[in-house]
């Protein structure tokens, strides 16, 4: 359906999870967080419900993320009835991989079309420091696993983060060259525990610079409803891609809303205000008391992001949104 600023707005992403099995520094404080009360957390039904509803209104591309979706337990059988509703044209997985290396066939047979994979750094010790104890090589393996599984395309998320990986990025490149890999590079957002580090951000016009390619010759044959910006170069298998967050924001062609693992409807990433659903999910509400929620939170959503206006981006932390 469309939003009081004529926006479509057809794509749900669904945070399973506030937990994870990694703690990312630009993403969860290294005390980690107090996790969402089990009781509070979305039953796969409810979501399963969710879902369908949201068919009514338009909404057909749905995004899987958290936390990390593979640690919640049962996710192949909730992924499997999810493709299953008529409506469900794209359902796809935002991942940090680690458990990618056993689960990308179950992934591709329980009907996921594609998968996103973060990924900062290839160097295995610094791999280590910025997720506080990750292993790269799972990582790694879990993309080659995923292409193999047939899960296309398979795009890698690398937030640059200054002076930690800008070094690297050339290296990157490679695996876009010989691999039908799509990168993309993403600006880092203030939002959460990176909010107070806003001179680690570098802008997408300097990773160009860094990235050394002579020609950015763009490209729209990479399928995704997100708001990446392609370029293919000619011997490229795969393509180079920029999220530029906060220097050239995207919001007047946004088509998504977000649901909490809690419940909520987030009109948009970093605007504090949610609306409730877990309630009426709870109480008996009917279909069409949800769908009228849901058509509100849609039609509601903030014009933009005041992203440097930090008593507007509230007390979440992107795990507990699902960046
Ligand atoms: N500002 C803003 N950034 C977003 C939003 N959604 C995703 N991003 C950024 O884009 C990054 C990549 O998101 P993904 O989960 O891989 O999904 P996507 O790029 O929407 O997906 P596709 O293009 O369909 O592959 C996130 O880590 C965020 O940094 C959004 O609604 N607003
Ligand atoms: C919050 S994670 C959830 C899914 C999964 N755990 C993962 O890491 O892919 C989703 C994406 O948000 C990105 N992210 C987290 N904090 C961010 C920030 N402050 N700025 C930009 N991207 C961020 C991560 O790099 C990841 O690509
Ligand atoms: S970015 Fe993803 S993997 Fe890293 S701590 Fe956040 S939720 Fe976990
Ligand atoms: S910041 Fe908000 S309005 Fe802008 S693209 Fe993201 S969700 Fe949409």
């Amino acid at each position: 359906m469309q939003d009081q600023f004529r926006r479509q707005i057809n794509y749900l992403r669904i945070s399973i999870t506030d937990r994870c099995n990694l703690r990312c520094k630009y993403c969860m404080p290294s005390e980690g967080v107090a996790w969402m009360p089990h009781e509070n957390i979305l039953s796969y039904e409810e979501i399963l419900r969710i879902m369908r509803i949201s068919t009514q209104l338009g909404f057909h591309r749905f995004r899987i993320t958290g936390g990390e979706p593979l640690v919640r337990k049962g996710i192949l059988e909730f992924l499997g009835k999810g493709a299953q509703i008529p409506g469900v044209d794209d359902l796809m997985l935002t991942t940090n991989g680690l458990l990618l290396p056993e689960m990308a066939f179950g992934l591709k047979a329980a009907g996921v079309q594609r998968v996103n994979i973060s990924l900062d750094t290839m160097n295995p010790e610094r791999f280590a420091e910025i997720t506080r104890g990750g292993d790269v090589s799972k990582v790694i393996q879990g993309i080659f696993r995923s292409l193999e599984a047939g899960l296309n395309p398979v795009k890698v998320n690398v937030v640059v983060v200054r002076d930690f990986n800008t070094q690297e990025l050339p290296g990157f490149l490679t695996l876009a060259k010989q691999y039908p890999i799509h990168i993309r590079f993403i600006e880092l957002m203030p939002i959460g525990t990176s909010s107070e580090r806003r001179s680690d951000f570098v802008s997408i016009q300097e990773m160009k610079e860094l990235l050394g390619v002579k020609q950015y010759i763009p490209t729209k044959e990479v399928p995704g409803g997100g708001p990446a910006e392609y370029f293919r170069p000619d011997d490229y298998k795969g393509s180079i891609g920029f999220i530029s967050a906060l220097s050239r924001h995207f919001c007047n062609t946004c088509n998504r809303i977000r649901l909490t693992p809690d419940g909520k409807l987030r009109p948009c990433l970093h605007n504090e205000r949610e609306i409730d659903l877990l309630e009426g999910l709870r109480n008996g509400s009917s279909d069409q008391e949800l769908l009228d929620i849901f058509a509100q939170a849609v039609w509601y959503k903030p014009a933009e992001h005041r992203m440097n206006e930090e008593a507007l981006q509230g007390h979440r932390i992107m795990s507990q949104i699902g960046g």
